[in-house]
């Protein structure tokens, strides 16, 4: 990936006239352009300590150069984004590993617990809560270990319907393995082309079609992690009662507990057909209602989401008619399966969306979203370069506390980006008992934008908190979110993960300073 931009150059976008007219009459246009030519800071590691890491992974492995150590300096969140562009590479691995496999990665945390060396696990890098931003001080170095070399698919279970992924997979090569065997994994979240198994473990992402397949941390039914004191291999059945899940231990324990070696995961068929569509909504709360009541009748689509109403007005999913889609609230949904289920879910959920006040749209607006789901974070891109402070965040609750949570967020962060922002929200993943709330937020950049955007952040995140809601649905805690995250969890819930962190990683070397207040 572009280590000061979102994917790949040839996906850029780029905005047309027509949107850059909106863009200037709303924030003005400003020229950003992003520092070239920055260079990572003086490597800390020594000599005797980058050879004892070569003599564990072989020295084609252990990778020194400026542009490897800059391509794994942060995430993608925002102010990640906007410290690259300012060639900030304070952030920067002295070194860059890549192990082949669960062997090597267990020696390389027993020898960086030995020399006191930080670790931070690296997937895909798309973090967006500063969770590859580890704390360095007090420690000899700081190696990033890419699990960029472990890319198998070690099993597939036809009979139970499970596969075996080793970390290192992106979802687009996931995806392509289990498709050689007809299956699919169904995972989709928005960053899905560069994100990757490990990370979806280690962070309980949920992909856009969550209400058909289920979060990711719902479909692993069993996973192993080397530990800086020991492998953890859990998940012996289906389900079992044998005390606590310890898989629930690994899951979301982003890379403060172990490095994921490899997942097993309940894997379905490639669906023989899909159909996507929108429905328009007279409000928010309407539209909403009607996904509470599909979710509480068990009638989910495998994809719903639903904007607000000035998430429909903008219309960020297609950049050439920015500004031009209408009233109301539209939703869309999408039904993957053989022809017989796409069929009879359709006719279901057609029904139940009519009889509660719902206007069918057609396939248009749900091919649209279809084609351009994976194209959004390019517009972030495009309006960084015009000065424009652009970034999102979500949280969930439940459904009787949804309104509140939608209002209080909202206020928060209207009143803190001040006047002229745009805020605009989605209900992104749907249960029986609750729903999550993604907003995105565009404002004129000050003069400091992270400091503008911490501001808004810090606000937002208290008004979840005082609304009962999570910190985090989706996108974990990292290091942005373990003040709200240690509120959220209360003081004996901290110290039951302190304790687990000092059991399996004693000298403190995995992701210092991430998810663990
Ligand atoms: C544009 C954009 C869109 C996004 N959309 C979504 C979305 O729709 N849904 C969603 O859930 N998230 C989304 N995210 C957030 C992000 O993609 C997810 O958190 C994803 O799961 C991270 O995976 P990764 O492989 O990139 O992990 P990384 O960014 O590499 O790592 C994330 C964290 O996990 C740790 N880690 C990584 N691999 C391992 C491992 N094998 N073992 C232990 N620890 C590990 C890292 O140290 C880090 O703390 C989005 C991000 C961006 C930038």
């Amino acid at each position: 990936m572009h280590p000061q931009r979102w994917g790949t150059p040839d996906a850029a976008t780029v905005l047309p006239d027509s949107a850059l007219g909106l863009v200037d009459l709303a924030f003005g246009l400003q020229d950003s352009p992003a520092v070239t030519g920055a260079t990572p800071p003086r490597i800390a590691l020594d000599e005797s300590l980058l050879d004892g890491l070569r003599a564990i992974v072989g020295d084609a492995h252990v990778l020194v150069d400026d542009a490897t150590r800059t391509l794994r300096t942060r995430g993608k969140s925002t102010p990640d984004l906007l410290r690259a562009r300012a060639g900030d590479l304070t952030d920067a691995p002295d070194a860059v590993v890549r192990p082949s496999g669960h062997d090597e990665v267990a020696t390389l945390l027993a020898w960086a617990t030995e020399h006191r060396v930080a670790v931070v696990p690296f997937g895909g890098g798309t973090c967006v809560t500063g969770g590859l931003a580890a704390r360095r001080d007090g420690f000899a170095g700081l190696v990033s270990l890419d699990l960029v070399r472990m890319k198998r698919l070690l099993d597939v279970d036809m009979v139970s319907m499970t596969a075996t992924l080793e970390p290192g997979l992106r979802g687009p090569e996931a995806e392509a393995l289990l498709a050689g065997h007809g299956l699919t994994l169904g995972h989709y979240p928005q960053s899905f082309e560069h994100a990757s198994i490990g990370g979806f473990a280690a962070t309980r992402s949920s992909g856009q079609s969550s209400a058909g397949y289920g979060r990711f941390d719902a479909m692993v039914v069993a996973l192993t992690a080397a530990t800086p004191t020991g492998t953890m291999t859990v998940g012996s059945s289906p389900a079992n009662a044998a005390g606590p899940d310890l898989r629930q231990l690994l899951l979301g324990s982003e890379g403060a507990f172990g490095v994921i070696t490899s997942v097993t995961v309940r894997v379905r068929r490639a669906p023989a057909e899909t159909s996507y569509e929108g429905w328009r909504w007279p409000s928010f709360a309407a539209g909403s209602d009607a996904m509470r009541t599909l979710a509480q009748a068990g009638l989910l689509p495998t994809v719903i989401r639903l904007s607000d109403e000035s998430e429909t007005a903008i219309n960020l999913a297609d950049p050439a008619a920015i500004g031009g889609s209408g009233d109301g609230c539209l939703m869309i949904t999408g039904y993957e399966g053989t022809a017989a289920q796409v069929a009879s879910r359709r006719a279901e959920v057609t029904t139940v969306l009519t009889e509660l006040g719902g206007v069918p749209l057609g396939a248009e607006p749900g091919e649209k979203w279809s084609h351009g789901r994976f194209g959004a974070p390019y517009l972030r891109d495009a309006l960084l370069d015009h000065g424009v402070l652009v970034e999102t965040l979500e949280t969930a609750t439940f459904w009787s506390r949804r309104e509140r949570l939608y209002a209080d967020v909202k206020a928060a962060l209207t009143s803190s980006l001040g006047e002229g922002s745009l805020v605009l929200c989605h209900v992104s993943h749907v249960y029986e008992t609750g729903c999550s709330l993604y907003f995105t937020v565009a404002a004129r950049q000050g003069d400091d934008p992270i400091a503008q955007w911490q501001v808004a952040k810090a606000a937002a995140s208290d008004a979840m908190i005082a609304a009962g809601a999570t910190i985090t649905h989706h996108h974990a805690v990292g290091t942005d979110h373990r003040p709200w995250f240690a509120r959220e969890i209360g003081e004996v819930g901290v110290r039951v993960l302190r304790a687990v962190k000092a059991e399996l990683d004693p000298a403190g070397i995995l992701n210092p300073g991430v998810l663990i207040p």
